[in-house]
């Protein structure tokens, strides 16, 4: 077995699909991929989310081999394959494209990833019948990609990556393509078609909502760095990092410095005025550090009480109503936007060009603590 270029030892660890220990990827003098590590369990749907060229693609192409990672290790299935091509690794992988043979038929392209693998044609051919049967797309066998709609290529090529039945399945915007009122029909199919197989899926998006409605881990990436990895909730609410808090949708992020401490709260200085959150565990902040927190928009209120400790004034600019909620948008003479949430079904109170009494509760404050695995 190839060594490690990390000191760590190789330890099996059968249980785990997948596990990227210290992965990085130059180019040039440019680094796509830093320090990346990850544990996929078996069977997880793990989503990589980020914004666009913070190193999602890179990162899925040095676990399929398509790319061989400078630092760090890969191990699939206990088994470290870093150096290995990608047909000695147990994975398929769909692009956003899909990838098809433009000039074969449905049935020899379901069937082509058995072909290489030198499987008896019989084998084959019943094998392709069962899967093109599961996928429903009996009828369209002797079709050519050309002749099929969006939706149809991506079964196509979704029969074909999952025939060879893989440990992994690596899916590069699997659904970028389609449209949108294709999109959540799909992803409840793809879940399901996940769950009832056991394969692990690695699923690279930069749409928030599919990664939070598909994912059992979500790994949020910046800048080549995996800024936080969780379930959909503890990143919605207690993003670690500003990036994060910023990057996903309903946090009102803001930055200042500790100006006192307490066995159990900080007190912040901002522009915006002072505010209080609760003292972490894991960290000890110090008087005068740089900090920044957030607060979900639909967590503030503007009925306020003596509990409402944090608290700010703000002119309303806008209100967008989206169904289940109401968005007030808000803006503060030091520039500082905010957000706040109504339930949609509440009649509305606030109108664009009102000043208001905003506030919210210590505890729902959260200090951003720096990256989380
Ligand atoms: N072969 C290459 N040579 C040079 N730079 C590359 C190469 N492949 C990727 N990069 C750069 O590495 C960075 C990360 O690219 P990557 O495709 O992994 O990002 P991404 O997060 O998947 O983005 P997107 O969502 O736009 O696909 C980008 O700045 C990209 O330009």
């Amino acid at each position: 077995m190839d060594s490690l270029a990390t000191p760590l030892e190789v330890v099996a660890r059968p249980q785990l699909d997948l596990e990227l220990r210290g992965i990085r990827k130059r180019y040039g003098d440019f680094t796509a991929v830093d320090d990346v590590s990850l544990q996929v369990a078996k069977g997880q749907f793990v989503c990589l989310l980020g914004p666009s060229g913070c190193g999602k693609t890179t990162t899925l192409r040095c676990v399929a081999g398509l790319e061989e990672p400078d630092d760090g290790g890969i191990l699939i299935g206990g088994k470290e394959v870093t150096k290995d091509p990608p047909w000695q690794r147990d994975i398929a992988m769909m692009f956003q494209d899909f990838a098809l043979f433009p000039h074969m038929t449905v049935a020899r392209q379901v069937g082509f990833g058995l072909e290489m693998l030198k499987k008896p044609k019989a084998e084959i051919a019943r094998r392709v019948q069962e899967v093109l049967k599961a996928f429903e797309i009996s009828p369209l066998a002797d079709r050519k990609p050309g002749s099929l709609s969006g939706g149809q290529r991506q079964r196509v090529a979704l029969a074909r990556a999952m025939i060879t039945e893989p440990r992994i399945l690596l899916l590069d915007e699997p659904i970028g393509a389609l449209d949108y009122s294709l999109r959540e029909t799909v992803m409840l199919e793809l879940k399901m078609l996940q769950q009832r197989t056991g394969i692990s899926f690695i699923w690279v998006t930069h749409d928030q909502n599919e990664a939070f409605s598909l994912g059992d881990l979500v790994v949020v990436m910046n800048h080549a760095k995996i800024e936080q990895q969780g379930t959909a909730e503890e990143i919605l609410q207690r993003p670690a990092t500003a990036f994060v808090a910023g990057f996903v949708q309903g946090n009102n992020v803001f930055h200042g410095r500790i100006t006192g401490t307490s066995p159990d709260a900080l007190q912040v200085e901002t522009s915006a005025g002072r505010f209080y959150l609760p003292r972490p565990v894991r960290c000890t902040p110090m008087l005068g550090d740089a900090v920044s927190f957030s607060v979900r928009a639909e967590r503030i209120t503007d009925s306020l009480s003596d509990r409402h400790a944090n608290r700010l004034s703000a002119r309303c600019t806008a209100v967008e109503y989206f169904g289940s909620v109401r968005r007030h948008i808000f803006e503060r003479p030091d520039g500082q936007v905010l957000k706040y949430d109504q339930f949609g079904a509440y009649a509305a109170r606030i109108a664009p060009g009102q000043t208001v009494q905003l506030g919210w509760l210590v505890e729902e404050t959260v200090l951003h603590t720096g990256a989380v695995a």
